[in-house]
C-alpha cells in the first residue's frame, strides 16, 4: 500500500488533475491520496491558500470579501469546466466558502484556520468526485471523521499520537482515499493547520497510520536536486538520500519537501520518494534510513536569508557557570527561537531569524544583555545568508571545511561565521545576504561540478 501526495502545483488545473489521475489509478497500490490546495499555475500566479487567508484578513477587518472570494470560487469553477464535472460542484464550494465567511468571528484564529484549511477540504472533494466521474471507486474522507487529531497550536500544529491507530483503520476502506492535507482537528473539535506546505506532513503521518511500504511525493521537479534550481541552472539529481540529510537539507532550504514531514514516515522506517507529476516515469529521489556513501563528501548545499546574529563578548565567559543558559533565557521571555550558537573562550553568538525582532525588542534585549550578564560587548548583525552543506559522506572526508572555505575565498566571500553541525553531516557558513547567490554557486562549483556523484 502506497500513500502518494499530490502539491499544489500538480492540482493548479484540470489538464493537472489528469496526470494525477493517470499516475493514480496507473498502479492499484495508490490507496491514499493526499491533495494540497490549487497551487500557482505560472511563477505570478496566487496560491488559492493565499487568497484564502487574505479574505479571512478581509472578512476579520469588515471588509468587502466579494471579489477575493469571487477570485477563489473562479480558481475551482474553472478547473470544474476543464473537467466537464457538475456544476453543483462549483455550488457547494461556493456555499461553503460563503458560510465560513460569515461563521462566529469572536474567536479570530478559528475563524482563520477553518478558511485556510477549506483550500485543501473542498479540492479533496473535488478530486473525489473527477476520480469517480472517471468510473473509478473513489472516496473524500473527512480528517475528523478518520482521527487525525492535532494539538491546538494554530498554523503550527502537531499531531497528536493516538491519531496513527485511528488512521490504520483507513486500510479497511475500499476503493481510493482522498484526503485533505494541511489540517487536522483539535480534540474539542477546531479545525487547525500544519505550518505552510503542511500538506506534505499530512501525507507522512497517513504514511505511518496505514503502514505503507512507501510514501509518494508528487511535485513539480524531477528530483530533489543537490542545489535549489533557482540558484544554479540544472542542478544534479540527488538518486538517493538519507532522512537526516533531507531533514537538515529542508530545515536550512531545501523548500521541495517540508522539514518536519520527515519525522512520522521516518519513523515507521517508511521510505520517501519525491517525484514529478510532470515526468512520472523519472525515478525521482528516494530517502531512505541508510544508504552506501559513493559521492564526494556533500549531498546538497541549501540556503536561506533572513537571519541576524547577537554577538556577545565578555573576558572569561568560558569560565561562567550558566551564562547560556541565562542568555537563552533572555531569549525564551521574548519568545523568540534561535537557530545555531556558535561559540569561542570569551564570546557567543546566537543565530536567529530576524522576523521575530522589532527594533524595540532588539534594543531591549542587547540592553538585558549587558545589565543582567555584564557583557562586555553586543553586537547584532542583519540580514545574513545561513547557507548549509549537508552530506553523510562528510564524517569520514577531512578536509570540507578547508575546501568550502577556500571555494568562499576564492570567489570574494566573506564568511561571517562558521558552525559544525554536531550531528557532523551538515556545517553552516553564514554570509551577507547579498552574497548568498554567489556564495552557493561557489560551493556548488567545488564540491560538484566533475564530482561523479
Ligand atoms: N533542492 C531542491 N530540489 C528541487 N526543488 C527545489 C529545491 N529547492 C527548492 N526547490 C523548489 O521546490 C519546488 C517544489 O516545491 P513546492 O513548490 O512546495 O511544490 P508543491 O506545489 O508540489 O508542493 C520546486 O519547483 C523548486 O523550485
Ligand atoms: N496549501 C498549503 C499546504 C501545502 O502543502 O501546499 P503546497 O503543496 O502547494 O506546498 C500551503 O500553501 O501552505
Amino acid at each position: 500500500m502506497k500513500v502518494a501526495k499530490f502539491g499544489g502545483s500538480s492540482l493548479a488545473n484540470g489538464e493537472q488533475l489528469q496526470k494525477v489521475f493517470q499516475i493514480v489509478i496507473a498502479d492499484p497500490s495508490r490507496k491514499v491520496i493526499v491533495v494540497s490546495a490549487p497551487g500557482k499555475r505560472k511563477s505570478d500566479d496566487i496560491k488559492v491558500t493565499d487568497l484564502l487567508i487574505h479574505c479571512a484578513e478581509q472578512g476579520l477587518n469588515g471588509e468587502d470579501t466579494s471579489a477575493t472570494l469571487e477570485e477563489i470560487i473562479d480558481r475551482y469553477d474553472s478547473i470544474v469546466k476543464e473537467l466537464n464535472l457538475s456544476s453543483d460542484i462549483t455550488e457547494e464550494i461556493r456555499n461553503t466558502l460563503h458560510s465560513l465567511l460569515s461563521a462566529d468571528k469572536s474567536n479570530p484564529d478559528h475563524y482563520m484556520e477553518a478558511l485556510k484549511a477549506a483550500g485543501e477540504d473542498n479540492n479533496a472533494k473535488l478530486v473525489a468526485k473527477f476520480f469517480q466521474s472517471k468510473g473509478v471507486q473513489a472516496k473524500y474522507i473527512n480528517p475528523k471523521e478518520a482521527g487525525l487529531f492535532v494539538t491546538d497550536e494554530t498554523g503550527n500544529a502537531q499531531v497528536l499520537q493516538e491519531s496513527y491507530d485511528n488512521l490504520y483503520k483507513l486500510r479497511e476502506e475500499d476503493g481510493i482515499l482522498i484526503f485533505p492535507g494541511f489540517f487536522g482537528y483539535t480534540k474539542a473539535g477546531n479545525v487547525v493547520t500544519f505550518s505552510r506546505s503542511g500538506s506534505d506532513i499530512t501525507g507522512s503521518i497517513l504514511a505511518n497510520g496505514i503502514k505503507a511500504d512507501l510514501y509518494e511525493n508528487f511535485t513539480d521537479v524531477d528530483a530533489v536536486y543537490s542545489v535549489n534550481p533557482n540558484l544554479v541552472q540544472d542542478p544534479k539529481e540527488i538518486k538517493e538520500l538519507t532522512y537526516r540529510e533531507m531533514r537538515e537539507l529542508s530545515y536550512a532550504g531545501f523548500s521541495v519537501f517540508h522539514d518536519e514531514a520527515l519525522i512520522p514516515a521516518f519513523r515507521a522506517g517508511i521510505p520517501v520518494q519525491v517525484k514529478n507529476t510532470n515526468n512520472p516515469l523519472s525515478p525521482g529521489t528516494l530517502i531512505v534510513h541508510q544508504r552506501s556513501v559513493q559521492n564526494g563528501p556533500v549531498t546538497g548545499i541549501a540556503s536561506d536569508k533572513g537571519f541576524c546574529s547577537i554577538y556577545v563578548g565578555k573576558y572569561l565567559m568560558n569560565r561562567e557557570i550558566g551564562f547560556g543558559s541565562r542568555l537563552l533565557r533572555i531569549l525564551e521571555e521574548h519568545g523568540m527561537s534561535y537557530e545555531h550558537t556558535p561559540s569561542g573562550i570569551d564570546d557567543i553568538s546566537v543565530i536567529l531569524r530576524q522576523d521575530q525582532m522589532d527594533y524595540e525588542t532588539e534594543q531591549r534585549i542587547v540592553n538585558l544583555i549587558l545589565t543582567e550578564l555584564h557583557a562586555d560587548e553586543v553586537k547584532v548583525e542583519h540580514d545574513l545568508a545561513l547557507i548549509m552543506i549537508v552530506g553523510e559522506g562528510m564524517r569520514q572526508n577531512v578536509g570540507t571545511t578547508a575546501k568550502a572555505a577556500k571555494a568562499l575565498a576564492d570567489a570574494g566571500v566573506n564568511i561571517e561565521m562558521i558552525n559544525q553541525g554536531s550531528s557532523e553531516v551538515s556545517m553552516m557558513f553564514g554570509v551577507k545576504e547579498a552574497d548568498e547567490k554567489h556564495a552557493v554557486k561557489a560551493l556548488y562549483n567545488e564540491f560538484f561540478v566533475g564530482v561523479p556523484v
